[in-house]
């Protein structure tokens, strides 16, 4: 397993993405030289007995003559492991299997890089180990990704594979930003800062937001939302992110799903004294019994809306919560960037929840920051501006792709020469 190959076969421009979640695997193959996504996927409630497998295949290749339909399979996988290997089986269906020649590499969303990974890394046993190293501090989801790497090794052990992290884009952030207030000597010798995730996605959505106003990247100064199952916040001016709302490890900032983000670090101390409570026991309880899910049951905004509708008290309640904070990160970056020219909503809340936008920046007209009531309500896949013409800040939709930009850094790392 040594060997790691460092470049792509030759003539190869194809790239594999893959982006190993806690219990969920999406994946995109990307033809870099021109021919666009060829197939892409999403493997979900992995270890579950429920678990899906929906794989979207080249036009015209899924077997039922309907030009890109979905095929799914139904049904418990296991691990990770299993999830790749269900995946490369999709691919292979298609004729677009791991030992397919125009396979250039693979790349890997990893979540936490540390301070050591700056840029995208072709994997060798030593990355993987210093992966592995990182695993305390994003439990959740390095674990995913280096299983996701190993697996994809041993299918395709011919390919270079590139690690592209989630910390990268972070780490232009200042030091009075990234320093927590604790003991320096502390602080250092455990590597505590604050580190900063989803930075694929806040470098990828600042740079179409500026595209968007068409404006160069470097003149722009963007607070972008990034509202998915995690969520996170960053300030981006001219480019380089300046601020984010998650910190030493993915828990940090705002509401999510399943995690709580912000606490007093008094109420960790509070349930271990007061209610007996282990760190592991507290650990589970702010990662994945907060957030929406802690404050109602539910941690999708779509059946929360739906709750709404009917009266219910408790999913209004963590809708104001989720609200709340992401507006008070708003008016926090706002300060930090003195001058704002766009607010970006992005993922899976961010692109679809039109009432979370509403509310988020509901009352912040004296920033110059309001959401025109019938652009917001366009439904759509395209960048868009949902702020009122005249406007002085503008409020955009932009949809991340981590996917594509995990490609493109792959591709411009390991690609063929001729071909970059
Ligand atoms: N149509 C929709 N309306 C409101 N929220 C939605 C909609 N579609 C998806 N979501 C939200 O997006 C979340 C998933 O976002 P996504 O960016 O895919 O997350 P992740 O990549 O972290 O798994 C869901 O949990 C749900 O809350
Ligand atoms: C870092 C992080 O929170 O990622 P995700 O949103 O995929 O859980
Ligand atoms: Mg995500």
């Amino acid at each position: 397993m040594s060997a790691t190959p460092t470049t792509a076969p030759a003539g190869a421009t194809r790239v594999l993405v893959l982006n190993s979640g806690s219990s969920s695997v999406k994946y995109q193959l990307l033809d870099m030289a021109g021919g666009g996504r060829l197939a892409s996927g999403l493997v979900e409630r992995i270890g579950e007995q429920t678990s899906r497998l929906a794989h979207t295949p080249p036009a015209g290749r899924d077997g039922t003559g309907q030009e890109g339909g979905e095929r799914t399979r139904e049904g418990r996988i296991a691990d990770h492991e299993a999830a790749l290997k269900a995946v490369a089986e999709e691919l292979a269906a298609d004729g677009l299997g791991l030992d397919s020649p125009e396979l250039a590499a693979i790349g890997h969303r990893v979540v936490h890089g540390g301070r050591r990974f700056t840029e995208p890394t072709v994997i060798d046993d030593a990355v993987l180990a210093e992966i592995e190293r990182l695993v305390p501090l994003a439990p959740l989801h390095n674990p995913a990704n280096l299983t996701g790497i190993r697996t994809a090794r041993a299918l395709g052990p011919h390919l270079p594979q590139v690690a592209v992290f989630d910390t990268a884009f972070h780490t232009t952030i200042p030091e009075p930003a990234a320093r927590y207030a604790i003991e320096k000597e502390t602080a250092d010798a455990h590597r505590i800062r604050r580190y900063g995730f989803h930075g694929t996605s806040h470098a990828y959505v600042s740079r179409r937001t500026a595209e968007l106003l068409g404006r160069d990247p470097s003149e722009v100064n963007v607070i972008v939302l990034h509202l998915g199952n995690g969520a996170s916040a960053s300030a981006v001016r001219g480019g380089v992110c300046v601020e984010t709302s998650m910190g030493l490890t993915p828990l940090e900032g705002l509401v999510m799903g399943t995690r709580s983000g912000d606490t007093d670090p008094a109420v960790i101390f509070h349930l271990a004294r007061v209610a007996g409570m282990s760190v592991d026991e507290i650990d589970t309880l702010l990662n994945r019994r907060s957030g929406l899910t802690g404050l109602c049951g539910d941690n999708d905004m779509r059946e929360i809306r739906r709750r709404i509708e009917e009266g219910d008290e408790a999913a209004r309640l963590a809708f104001e919560v989720y609200t709340h904070r992401l507006k008070k990160y708003v008016g926090a970056y706002y300060a930090v960037l003195g001058r704002v020219d766009a607010v970006t909503f992005t993922a899976g809340v961010g692109e679809n929840a039109a009432e979370v936008r509403a509310a988020a920046l509901e009352g912040l007209e004296g920033l110059g920051l309001s959401v025109d009531p019938g652009r917001n309500g366009v439904r759509g896949r395209e960048p868009r501006l949902i702020s009122p013409g005249d406007a002085r800040v503008a409020v955009a939709v932009v949809p991340t792709d981590e996917e594509l930009e995990i490609a493109r850094q792959t591709y411009a790392l390991v690609g063929a020469a001729e071909a970059a």
